[in-house]
């Protein structure tokens, strides 16, 4: 019945309010995850801040990604985001996506794990190629074989995103029930963890 669900996505929404405290709640994954969309729902349903941390980096930098990886190059780029990420990682809460090499810098990881909550949103490569294929804003994509780099950061990359203390499955379905699974699997952490303060 559409009223039962209702009230559990409610319960769900105020368990994971409670669950996350001061805390951020940091969404991680590689590109086309659905980081930034699911993100920002998730942040609308639980009724707090949302931030980005590719639009902050472009907001702080005044250019784009691809602008900034074409201009400086990946290093540079990565350490514009170690900054933005430490900086946002003081306060909180708020819901924090990422970009997908965000979580793979292990300072930053250490900081996520210790003093944020983090979830993984995790996807089939065919799922991931559908979506990022549809725009060319992402600078790693651009080889000769684009879904074959894509297939080999899945390999690098999901056995550190699988440290996140949260997975969620993230899929063709409609980015509501994804949100929604989200929360509830962050309410379902309560009393599993005792609560992290923010350093
Ligand atoms: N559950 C979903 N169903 C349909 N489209 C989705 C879903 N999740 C994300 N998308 C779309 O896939 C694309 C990539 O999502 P995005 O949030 O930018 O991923 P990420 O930030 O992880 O790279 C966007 O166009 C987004 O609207
Ligand atoms: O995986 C990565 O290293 C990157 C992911 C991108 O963000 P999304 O994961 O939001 O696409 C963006 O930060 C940049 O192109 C690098
Ligand atoms: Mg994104």
């Amino acid at each position: 019945m559409a009223g039962v669900q209702a009230s559990t996505l409610e319960q769900d929404i105020a368990g994971a309010r409670r669950v996350l405290g001061h805390r951020n709640l940091v969404f991680v994954g590689l590109m086309g995850a659905g980081k930034s969309a699911i993100g920002r729902l998730v942040a609308q349903m639980l009724e707090i801040p949302f931030v980005d941390s590719d639009h902050e980096i472009e907001r702080v930098s005044r250019m784009t990604i691809a602008e900034l990886f074409e201009a400086y190059g990946e290093a540079e780029f990565r350490a514009l985001e170690t900054r933005v990420i430490t900086r946002l990682m003081k306060t909180g809460p708020r819901v924090l996506s990422t970009g997908g090499g965000v979580f793979m810098n292990e300072a930053t990881r250490s900081r996520v794990l210790k003093s944020g909550l983090s979830v993984w949103l995790k996807a089939d490569l065919d799922i991931l190629w559908a979506r990022v294929s549809k725009r060319d804003t992402r600078p790693l994509l651009k080889t000769a074989n684009p879904k074959q780099t894509l297939s080999d950061l899945l390999d690098q990359r999901y056995p550190v995103y699988a440290l996140a203390d949260v997975t969620v499955q993230s899929r063709d379905d409609v980015k509501e029930t994804i949100a929604a699974e989200a929360i509830a699997a962050i309410a379902r952490l309560a009393g599993g963890q005792d609560e992290i303060q923010i350093s």
